[in-house]
């Protein structure tokens, strides 16, 4: 069974999604948004460590291999680390629009188990923009990138400042992160979108 609902339908006058001129090109690497990111960073042990590349228009591709630390039943990947992993695969596709953006609404099929040691081969595109809201809709593939489909997801990204981040993140995390160079051209990146 699956559906989306009304939430994730865009509204009449929506506009299709403009790839950014500045966007890696198609099978470019989108590299990690943060190093501590539970969904992309380098730095995170347990972490899915997904690697992201850019696709045509606003799309990309992922991958991620179930590790033991993500299980949920006996060899089986937890089903809210999947959903983890359509998250940030979705939330990759707004670095492509070059727009900060956090998920609103993030709606989970569950077609099949996923074993661990599986690589989910994900795609992922933006489907319309809104004024702050980004549509989006992904798929994560078992068995290879033409395999059956085992989760699917439609999503609602809402646009934000840089700000949203700095008041309301743990100051700690927020201080390391501008004083790391590295994170801070990676924000002033999107900063500069008009
Ligand atoms: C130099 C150092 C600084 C660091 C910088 C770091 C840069 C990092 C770069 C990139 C990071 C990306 C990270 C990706 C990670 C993967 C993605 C995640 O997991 S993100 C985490 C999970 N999500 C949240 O924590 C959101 C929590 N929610 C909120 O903060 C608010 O609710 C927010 C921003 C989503 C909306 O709040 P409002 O007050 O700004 O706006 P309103 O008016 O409520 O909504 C705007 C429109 O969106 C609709 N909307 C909002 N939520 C909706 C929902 N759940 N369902 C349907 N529609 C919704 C509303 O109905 C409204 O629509 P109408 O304009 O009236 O047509």
């Amino acid at each position: 069974m699956s559906g989306t609902s009304a939430a994730l339908t865009p509204p009449a006058d929506a506009q299709a999604p403009v790839r950014h001129p500045d966007a890696p090109a198609p099978g470019e690497p989108l590299g990690a948004h943060y190093d501590q990111c539970f969904g992309c960073g380098g730095g995170q042990p347990h972490g899915l460590h997904l690697e992201a590349r850019a696709g045509e228009g606003v799309s990309l591709t992922a991958e991620f291999t179930v590790q033991p630390a993500h299980q949920g039943a006996p060899g089986l990947a937890h089903g809210g680390v999947l959903a983890s992993a359509l998250d940030e695969t979705l939330g990759s596709l707004n670095w492509l629009l070059r727009i900060i953006a956090v998920t609103g609404r993030l709606e989970t099929d569950f077609l099949l188990p996923v074993p661990v040691g599986t690589t989910l081969y994900l795609e992922a595109e933006v489907t319309a923009v809104a004024g702050r809201k980004i549509y989006s809709t992904a798929t994560g593939r078992i068995g290879g990138p033409d395999g059956p489909v085992a989760v699917r997801a439609d999503a609602l990204f809402v646009e934000v400042k840089v700000d949203h981040f700095v008041e309301n993140g743990r100051p700690a995390e927020i201080q390391a992160a501008m004083s790391d160079p590295d994170q801070v051209r990676r924000t002033r990146a999107f900063e500069v979108n008009p």
